[in-house]
């Protein structure tokens, strides 16, 4: 029989002894001895049950609520979602309990006494107050220590129970707990809305929930704080804006507390003003910022005009870079690209930006050899330790991913880091290096620039000392970033620093008809050869509901060509719906890297991970030097009990470009598989073969900054997928634009003054400046209408597939 209420199954038995418990969670594996339970097929006398669980005692009696799953290895067991410790339900089993010696300092006599007085209800009334127990007679000393260990027994237990019916998961519980000890449920039921600010994992609509249940009044202070707050945060973090003008702030307060009328103005206004006072939030003229967020973008502006009134104490003249200048290899640069060589090297701080294949590495390399051959000339001056000064004025170079990074170091031969890496910040910390313990070197290099947001641009320039030469390189058509700002846009358009844009497409040969289709994205339509297969690209339009078949045979199809899993990588704009990620992984493994009987797995949430699966890490670990975005292969799978497991759990080794690192169930959470991937996620990567799907079931994602970086991700072929109208509405739809402060931060002082060289005429940057306040007030119109914030979470792009047509998916789509 089932629980009708919550259509799950109940065990109720005793705890027979705790198989495993992690040390860094509160995931425990326990063997209950079955007294009672709602299973059908269950015949044995004991279960093993996995779940969370707090401090639970051998002996103890409890009922747990879940289902019957079969896990790869140990075959079935019950997987919980809540339990219940079963507290002797009369008083004589009550008076055993608070007597059988856990409770230090308490007998027969004094238990008695406990339960005459406070009944079957006395733990619920000690637990919610302790003082209680000094109202029947017990010393102040002896009350408290035995409510502190009823909470330590049975504190986190009641906060897995009371976030239950709230909705809060056991993890989010176990966090509470983690973060604030017993006063978590005070916390967590009395002052939710506290946890909006300072917790993450309780959303303002969860904290009004619970506080609205509590009696909290709809103008509670405490209540239009949070509102304010989560407004500002979700808007700007979700949308990419640094700020929000006072009235879409307003506007998006009001979607918040389901007052679209404007009711609540004057409130709305007081409790920003508490948080503007308190520091939380910066006006800036009409602008809110979030604290940080301000903080950022006025020290990006700060330090680039440091850097750019900053020489570099070489003191590199015209004559100097005339002869050192070095041609990368036999090609001969056009002459805007010696310009951009030339430019890169006299200036301060510098950009560069072009598309695939306009020749941003080429350069790169040029510029890395002529700079080594100016500082080796000038050692030849130095009167001290010539290694010391080449070393002074060494190049660095750094990426916001880990892949592109490995490419640089491969074409310049000079090591290449992670942004994260090179400033050495070990999780969300403090930076290692920052303004007072600056990076050292003459120049670097920052390539994939369109991925800095603002805050990571913040620390990084803070780190480059004076007279450290800086060159940022990027495709500023690509997505812009995850985090908030328009750093590359803003940097090119103030027309402050010295910039020169590639133009030409140099790429020849296989991959050319993919450049020429991401140009024609870029100027905001498909060409007209679209349909038509070509050498390097072919296309398949299809209803959404056959992606799954179709990308099945073209895999197929590739596979039999030759390109492996590491070639191949299907991208589309988001996980869920039939072409999402979800699905179309679980179905690219099974062709990749089919079930094998007996082989090892281990499984987490609905993803069974084998050995040889294309994996992806989904977040930034700096103190293991991985990074969101990075992918790999798991190259064995270790149970427990594996003589080469030193971790004492499953888990998963999974291989990257440079180093292989161990997976137990903790950091399982970081891994998803990755034969299919959205776009976002696989910016800075690319690959020989790329699979883009779009359907117009991806609605507001579809926009050409999506297109063109998926379709730019393919190197050598692309296979582009899915309906018609798709592929032309992305392309037609411009990104909606980003509000940031920074252009005007950063052209607002008269005395910077540097050779740049103006790509941007002015007109063209106040017309886009208008556009950018029309398509920001509609991205803050749609989120306030439809609670649906514009993402930018979420897109995503052949070989000459002669043998498959779009017949094959029997469908022809009414253009
Ligand atoms: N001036 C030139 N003359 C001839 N070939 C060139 C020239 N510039 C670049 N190339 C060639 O064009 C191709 C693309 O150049 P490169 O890889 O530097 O471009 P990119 O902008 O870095 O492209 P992507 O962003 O796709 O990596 C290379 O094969 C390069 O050798």
């Amino acid at each position: 029989m089932i629980n009708d209420a919550l259509q799950l199954d109940k065990v109720t038995g005793t705890l027979q002894t705790v198989i495993f418990a992690s040390s860094d969670s509160y995931f425990k594996i326990l063997l209950i001895n079955i007294e009672e339970s709602t299973l059908d097929n269950w015949d044995a006398s004991e279960i093993i049950v996995t779940g969370t669980f707090a401090d639970v005692q051998d002996g103890s009696v409890y009922s747990f609520y879940g289902h019957v799953v079969k896990h790869p290895r140990y075959g079935k067991q019950f997987q919980v979602e809540r339990y219940e410790n079963d507290l002797p339900p009369d008083e004589a089993g009550l008076i055993k309990y608070f007597a059988s010696g856990q409770f230090s300092g308490i007998g027969k006599k004094t238990a008695e006494k406990i339960v005459q007085n406070l009944g079957t209800n006395a733990v619920d009334l000690i637990l919610d107050n302790a003082k209680i127990l000094e109202s029947i007679g017990l010393k102040p000393k002896q009350a408290q220590k035995l409510a502190r260990t009823l909470q330590l027994n049975l504190g986190l237990e009641r906060l897995f129970q009371i976030g239950n019916q709230f909705g809060i998961g056991a993890d989010i519980a176990g966090r509470l707990y983690d973060q604030y000890g017993n006063e978590a449920q005070d916390i967590l039921t009395q002052d939710p809305y506290r946890l909006v600010f300072e917790f993450e994992g309780i959303s303002f609509k969860k904290a009004d929930t619970i506080g609205q249940q509590n009696g909290v009044l709809p103008l509670d202070e405490r209540r239009l704080q949070a509102a304010v707050y989560s407004a500002i945060m979700n808007v700007t973090f979700q949308s990419g804006h640094t700020f929000l003008t006072k009235s879409q702030l307003l506007q998006a307060v009001g979607h918040n507390l389901k007052d679209a009328s404007g009711m609540l103005t004057a409130e709305i206004t007081q409790a920003t003003d508490t948080l503007l006072n308190d520091g939380i939030l910066v006006a800036d003229d009409d602008r809110i910022y979030p604290k940080s967020l301000y903080e950022a973008e006025v020290q990006v502006a700060q330090d680039v005009k440091r850097l750019l009134h900053s020489p570099s104490p070489l003191d590199v003249g015209h004559d100097d870079i005339e002869k050192a200048y070095t041609a990368p290899g036999k090609i001969d640069l056009d002459d805007n690209q010696i310009q951009a060589v030339k430019s890169a090297l006299q200036a301060q701080f510098f950009l560069l930006t072009g598309g695939p294949g306009t020749g941003k590495t080429t350069i790169i390399r040029s510029i890395v050899a002529s700079w080594k051959q100016l500082v080796q000339k000038r050692s030849q001056f130095v009167e001290g330790d010539k290694q010391d000064f080449l070393k002074q004025y060494t190049v660095r170079m750094a990426s916001p991913t880990g892949r592109a990074a490995k490419r640089m170091t491969e074409v310049t031969g000079y090591e290449a880091t992670t942004i994260h890496r090179l400033l050495g910040i070990a999780d969300l910390d403090e930076a290692e290096f920052n303004a007072d313990n600056p990076l050292r070197g003459g120049l670097l290099i920052v390539d994939e620039a369109s991925m800095l947001d603002v805050e990571l641009t913040a620390k990084l320039l803070q780190a480059i000392p004076n007279g450290m030469k800086l060159i940022f390189v990027g495709d500023s058509d690509q997505l812009p970033s995850v985090g908030p700002g328009n750093i590359l846009a803003d940097f090119v358009n103030s027309g402050v620093v010295d910039h020169v844009a590639l133009e030409i497409i140099y790429r020849q040969g296989r991959g050319s008809s993919i450049t020429t289709l991401a140009n024609n994205i870029k100027h905001g339509d498909l060409p007209e050869s679209f349909l038509e297969n070509q050498p390097d690209r072919s296309t398949f339009m299809i209803p959404p509901d056959k992606v799954p078949d179709a990308i099945e045979q073209v895999v197929n199809a590739a596979m039999k060509k030759g390109y492996t899993q590491d070639d191949l990588q299907i991208l589309t704009p988001m996980y869920k719906t039939p072409a999402g990620v979800n699905r179309l992984n679980q179905m690219a493994q099974a062709l990749f890297n089919p079930i094998k009987a007996k082989q090892k797995a281990i499984q987490f949430g609905n993803i069974i991970y084998r050995r040889g699966d294309k994996v992806l890490q989904l977040e930034n670990d700096g103190e293991r030097d991985v990074y969101n975005g990075d992918m790999g292969k798991i190259i064995a799978v270790q149970y427990k009990n594996d003589p080469s497991n030193d971790d004492n759990e499953d888990r998963l080794i999974v291989a990257f470009d440079d180093k292989e690192l161990s997976y137990p169930k903790k950091n399982l959470n970081q891994l998803t598989l990755a034969y299919a991937t959205t776009v976002h996620k696989a910016q800075g990567n690319e690959f020989r073969l790329v699979l883009m799907v779009l359907t117009s079931s991806f609605g507001i994602m579809l926009n050409r900054n999506l297109l063109y970086t998926g379709v730019t991700r393919a190197k050598e072929a692309l296979i582009l997928i899915g309906e018609h109208s798709a592929f032309k509405r992305a392309a037609q739809t411009a990104v909606p634009l980003r509000a940031t402060h920074l252009l005007e931060r950063l052209q607002s002082d008269d005395k910077i003054s540097t050779n740049h060289q103006k790509i941007v005429a002015n007109a063209d940057v106040k017309d886009e400046l208008s556009d950018l306040t029309a398509a920001y007030h509609s991205s803050i119109d749609h989120f306030v209408l439809t609670g649906e914030l514009i993402s930018h979470q979420d897109i995503d792009p052949m070989i000459g597939m002669d043998d498959l047509k779009p017949i094959d998916f029997e469908y022809q789509e009414k253009l």
